[in-house]
């Protein structure tokens, strides 16, 4: 575990802009939020590619449609992640987070750079080599962890079409990408992530200072995102346009996946690439105070891959290396 005990750098360009981004700022509804098509993919592979790639360097948001996730596949993962989070305190406590390794539970424990304030909400982290112990047993959730890694394996297949597309406008194999998030290797470090933000108690519903998920970039290649309908709150500011300070909400569709791009596909590409601020805003006033469920797969290269771009913009760097530091940064001890 030499990776764990790399010492805490600070200078990451991504953490000092992550520190400026922490006001409330405006809203913006004229951005596009681009929908791709993948259906069809092998035959119309470069036409994806290009429009991903113009999706991506505009709003560096996109939600992807027709991508071959069954919708039911995507109810039973949200009907199982409610469960989880419905048990016990006392016995999700039994699979504490070990944030140097993304597997585990935690509740209010992020304290995102851009706010200092714990994002106001319980995950649970799946990372397939290190769960260990830290699966829930059949008896107290029957059926979750075959449901879990299923969707996760799902997930990680999307993921490496979209960036399979994306060597290729970067001039790299189309297999570039899938080797460096290999699952069969223990170095592997993707994660499906579950989370709930919880309910807002009627007693503070008119002082909502706190933010379900403060401003932040992903650490990874490539996020996928499934919302469920109505429970909003999601927004997005393009790198681009940091300065404005304003937001565009991206409001949840069943039918779609949400991607956006993360900070180590960012080096990866010399920049050209975008990975953009994102936040879950709390509900106001008058809006639905229920709680919102989302799920998230991260893919992050393998531990051993070496984030090193063509043009040389970064210095290189593993990316086990990047996410402790991303990490290190974000969780209070637990
Ligand atoms: O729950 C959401 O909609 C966003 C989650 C997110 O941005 C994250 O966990 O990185
Ligand atoms: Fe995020």
């Amino acid at each position: 575990m030499t990776a764990a005990t790399t010492p805490v750098d600070y200078d990451l360009t991504e953490l000092q802009r992550e520190t400026r981004m922490g006001a409330m700022g405006s809203l913006n509804t004229t951005r596009e939020i681009r929908r791709i098509d993948l259906s069809n993919f092998d035959a119309r592979k470069v036409e994806i590619a290009d429009q991903l790639w113009e999706a991506a360097i505009d709003v560096g948001f996109f939600q992807l449609v027709n991508h071959g996730i069954d919708l039911g596949e995507i109810r039973g993962a949200f009907d199982m992640a409610e469960r989880f989070f419905a048990l016990p305190e006392s016995v999700k406590r039994q699979y504490p987070l070990k944030k140097a390794l993304n597997a585990g539970w935690e509740s209010r424990a992020q304290v995102r750079p851009s706010t200092g304030t714990p994002d106001q909400k319980e995950s649970y982290q799946i990372t397939r080599p290190h769960m260990g112990d830290l699966f829930p047993s059949d008896q107290e959730l029957p059926g979750f962890v075959e449901k879990m890694l299923g969707f996760e394996r799902q997930s990680w297949e999307i993921a490496m079409r979209v960036l399979s597309c994306f060597a290729y406008k970067l001039g790299f194999d189309d297999a570039f990408f899938t080797r460096a998030h290999d699952q069969g290797k223990p170095s592997y470090q993707s994660t499906l992530r579950l989370l709930h933000y919880y309910a807002i108690p009627a007693d503070v519903q008119d002082k909502l200072d706190l933010w379900r998920a403060g401003a932040h970039t992903d650490f990874d290649c490539l996020t996928l995102l499934y919302q469920r309908q109505g429970q909003g709150g999601l927004e997005v500011c393009p790198g681009k346009e940091m300065d404005a300070q304003e937001w565009t909400p991206i409001p949840p569709d069943g039918d779609a996946i949400t991607c956006n791009i993360g900070d180590m596909l960012m080096r990866w590409s010399d920049d050209q690439l975008p990975s953009n601020f994102h936040r879950v805003k709390n509900p106001l006033p008058g809006e639905y105070m229920g709680p919102r469920y989302s799920i998230a797969f991260f893919a992050q290269a393998n531990r051993d891959a070496i984030i090193e771009s063509p043009g040389k913009t970064h210095p290189p760097i593993t990316a086990g290396e990047f996410l402790n530091q991303r990490v290190a940064a974000n969780f209070k001890a637990y």
